[in-house]
């Protein structure tokens, strides 16, 4: 397809935050093809969450582009509590941690100190354990500890800020997957009727059974996505994968808890299991990681996200980059870049289908070989539970587009994760051939199709009372 093509496949999400939280800076982002918003808890109150939701909203719908909302839970994360200014941790200087409300009483006046939200901290890790801080930027050893603090030795130094994310590699940290902070979260989420939660430190599938459970009770129908960010969640992938909605590599952490040359081969197993038990993937963190500074990424950032492009993950994702980043709309628009070159340059044989269980997935299997088959062929769907759609996109069609038409709003946010979708609301005729004339009708008045192109129908046809399962093949007139 020409480079001008309209349909990116891979999908993009980024992170809110004060550099993008304005209603200016949403409208460049949602024009400039971001699909997802990303809602990071560990900074976020629920005053700012309403307030951004329903700001997201606003501008979606005045745009005519509706977007999808993913909350992302904090699960079993421990982080060191806000601090005024932030601490200079110096190397060799001796540094608390405190629970329960322990120093500055207990330490004495030289020893400078933190809080922790996880009161069990001083139990799970022993003397000589390693604590991580900042995403690994500072280390300390764990000296000695008792009921309300840990006694470190910095190793590596660093600027200490409020909120800073605590990994302790190795340790089996005695969290409940689900906490108290998450259900409260999530409750907001739900009323505001957020597209998908996203759980961190999935350890095992029991993990996202709890917040299917939870979202189930809460009538919510917000798709579950995992975060894979240890070593229990490597060893239980399997599992994770069958049991969630989409997975997302979360690399930011598994590159602390777990060695970080393991990481590519990680990634490219993740992905590839996904894509074989048809799961959406969801490649997150480091991405553009300079352009949180500068306006152009380096070459091996370039590189790294034509990787996630060419392993055909459904989505990569922004962090840093667009919520304190000095260039957010830049990074969008240069994730668009390399995904649209990469696509259109990636010859690689299809990869094997995932597992076809059911004769509807295998008559959608033979639409995408029809595709593949047919240059400048487009797919069209029809998509009330999204399943359609969900089944086209696992299968991965080499170049052409899945367009995918639902009655529903909410489907339409959520099929914005999958990639080569695009998504569109439109209501349901009385009969199936009236839903697809009025689909082609819409697609001809948008541009999107032209006379003489090939369109691959899949969706079910009335035929003598009885609605069959069909794939058509048609020429636009
Ligand atoms: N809603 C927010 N309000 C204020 N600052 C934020 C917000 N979201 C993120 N930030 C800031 O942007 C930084 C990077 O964002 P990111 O979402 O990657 O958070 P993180 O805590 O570093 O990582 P993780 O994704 O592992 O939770 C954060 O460390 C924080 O300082
Ligand atoms: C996204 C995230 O949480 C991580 O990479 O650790």
């Amino acid at each position: 397809m020409s480079a001008d093509n309209p349909f990116r496949r891979t999908k993009i999400i980024f992170t809110l935050g004060p550099a993008t939280d304005s209603e200016a800076m949403l409208e460049a982002l949602f024009r400039a093809g971001a699909d997802i918003v990303r809602l990071n808890m560990a900074h976020a109150n629920h005053e700012w969450t309403r307030t951004v939701i329903r700001r997201i909203r606003a501008v979606s719908l005045r745009l005519g582009r509706e977007v999808g909302i993913m909350m992302d839970i904090k699960g079993p994360e421990i982080r060191t509590g806000d601090l005024a200014a932030p601490i200079e941790l110096r190397p060799g200087e001796i540094f608390d941690f405190t629970v329960r409300g322990g120093a500055p009483g207990d330490s004495p006046e030289e020893v400078r100190s933190v809080g922790v939200n996880y009161a069990d901290l001083v139990k799970d890790v022993a003397v000589g354990d390693t604590v991580l801080v900042d995403n690994g930027l500072i280390r300390l050893e764990v000296l000695a500890r008792n009921e309300t603090r840990l006694r470190c030795r910095v190793l590596i130094p660093g600027p200490l800020g409020s909120r800073r994310h605590i990994n302790l590699p190795g340790v089996k940290v005695n969290l409940p997957a689900f906490t108290d902070k998450d259900r409260r979260d999530t409750a907001v989420g739900i009323e505001e009727n957020i597209d998908f939660v996203a759980l961190s430190f999935v350890r095992s599938a029991a993990d996202v059974e709890e917040l299917r459970a939870f979202l189930a009770e809460h009538k919510s129908h917000a798709r579950i996505v995992a975060k894979i960010e240890d070593r229990s969640a490597i060893d239980n992938l399997a599992e994770i994968v069958r049991a969630c909605d989409a997975l997302m590599v979360a690399r930011g952490d598994l590159g602390i808890e777990c060695p970080f040359e393991e990481l590519p081969g990680i990634q490219r197993r993740a992905v590839r299991m996904c894509l074989s038990y048809g799961r959406p993937v969801i490649v997150a963190t480091h991405m553009l990681e300079s352009m949180i500074q500068q306006p152009v990424p380096t070459r091996a950032e370039i590189t790294d996200v034509a990787n996630a492009v060419y392993e055909r993950s459904d989505c990569v994702m922004l962090s840093g980059e667009t919520t304190v980043g000095k260039y957010p709309l830049e990074c969008v628009q240069m994730l668009d870049r390399i995904a649209r070159r990469v696509e259109a340059e990636d010859d690689a044989p299809a990869a094997p289908p995932p597992e076809l269980t059911s004769e509807k997935t295998k008559l959608l299997h033979s639409a995408v070989v029809l595709a593949n088959d047919l240059p400048d062929s487009r797919i069209l769907t029809f998509t009330r539970y999204g399943f359609m759609a969900r089944s086209l996109a696992a299968l991965r069609p080499q170049r052409a587009p899945i367009l995918a038409f639902t009655p529903s709003i909410e489907l339409q946010r959520q099929l914005r994760l999958l990639r080569g979708v695009e998504p569109y609301v439109m209501p349901f005729g009385s009969e199936p051939d009236i839903t697809i004339e009025n689909a082609i009708v819409f697609l001809r008045n948008k541009g999107l199709i032209a006379p003489g192109d090939k369109l691959i129908i899949a969706t079910d046809i009335l035929s003598q009372d009885r609605l069959i399962d069909a794939v058509q093949l048609r020429t636009v007139r």
